[in-house]
């Protein structure tokens, strides 16, 4: 049973779809500013979309390299619980956005063979928690949401000091293995949960956080209105 797991939906763009995340149960939902990201939202749209969440499911802010300009402009108009830095942001500034902005900061560690791994005690010392990550391919657009799984037997049982979340080529179909094969206690999604690049499917968001939680997973939170 994995019931206490929780559970992450990234790349959301529309009301419907935090609807779509909180009613099936999701802790979780991510907010991408990225534009050669087909999740790309722009701060407006991503404002109504945080005042769109209920109580209980947290707001994260994914940014890749972001200068201290965007993310004073992001976190002054967007309410939110949670910064993910999704580039190649250095320990030093993951520590300084940390500082400067008063939120817990999310670091994303991709993965691709053990060798990767000192990197995530690096920056366990720095960051709230930690985000593993498939590697992206050399040449790849895009730094995270490719649909990529990496090798679950190289985190297996790990342990590290800061909570960590699980992501990569997730999906509905294979969700349960890679928690049971490495005993995850967080989870995120976002193209294992879309009918297509950028477009959230409500039917794939409520599979994938049953197939968390257990045959009938769902849990109840109030409606959006
Ligand atoms: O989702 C994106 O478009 C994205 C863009 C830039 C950096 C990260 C991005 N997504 C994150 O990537 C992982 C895995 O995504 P997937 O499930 O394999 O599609 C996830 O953490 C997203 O938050």
């Amino acid at each position: 049973m994995t019931s206490d797991v929780r559970v992450k939906i990234c790349g959301l763009k529309t009301p419907a779809d935090v609807q779509a995340v909180a009613e099936a149960g999701a802790a979780y939902c991510g907010f991408v500013f990225f534009e050669k990201s087909p999740r790309n939202v722009d701060i407006g749209t991503a404002r109504e979309l945080a005042f769109c969440a209920p109580v209980g499911l947290a707001k994260v802010a994914l940014v890749v390299d972001a200068d201290d300009a965007m993310l004073d402009k992001i976190t002054g108009e967007v309410p939110l619980d949670m910064l993910q830095l999704h580039g190649s942001e250095s320990p030093d500034r993951v520590a300084q956005v940390k500082q400067r902005y008063g939120l817990p900061v999310m670091k994303a560690i991709g993965v691709a063979e053990a060798a990767d791994l000192p990197l995530i005690d690096l920056y366990a010392q720095v960051a709230d928690q930690l985000l593993i990550d498939a590697k992206p391919p050399k040449g790849a657009v895009l730094p995270g949401g490719n649909g990529l799984r990496f090798d679950w037997q190289l985190v297996q049982r790990k342990y590290w000091t800061r909570p960590w979340m699980l992501a990569g080529g997730l999906h509905a179909g294979n969700v349960a293995e890679a928690i049971a094969r490495t005993g995850t206690r967080q989870v995120d999604v976002s193209s294992g949960v879309e009918s297509a690049p950028g477009v959230k499917d409500a039917d794939k968001i409520r599979a994938f956080v049953a197939a968390v939680h257990g045959a009938g997973g769902q849990r109840a939170v109030p409606k959006l209105t």
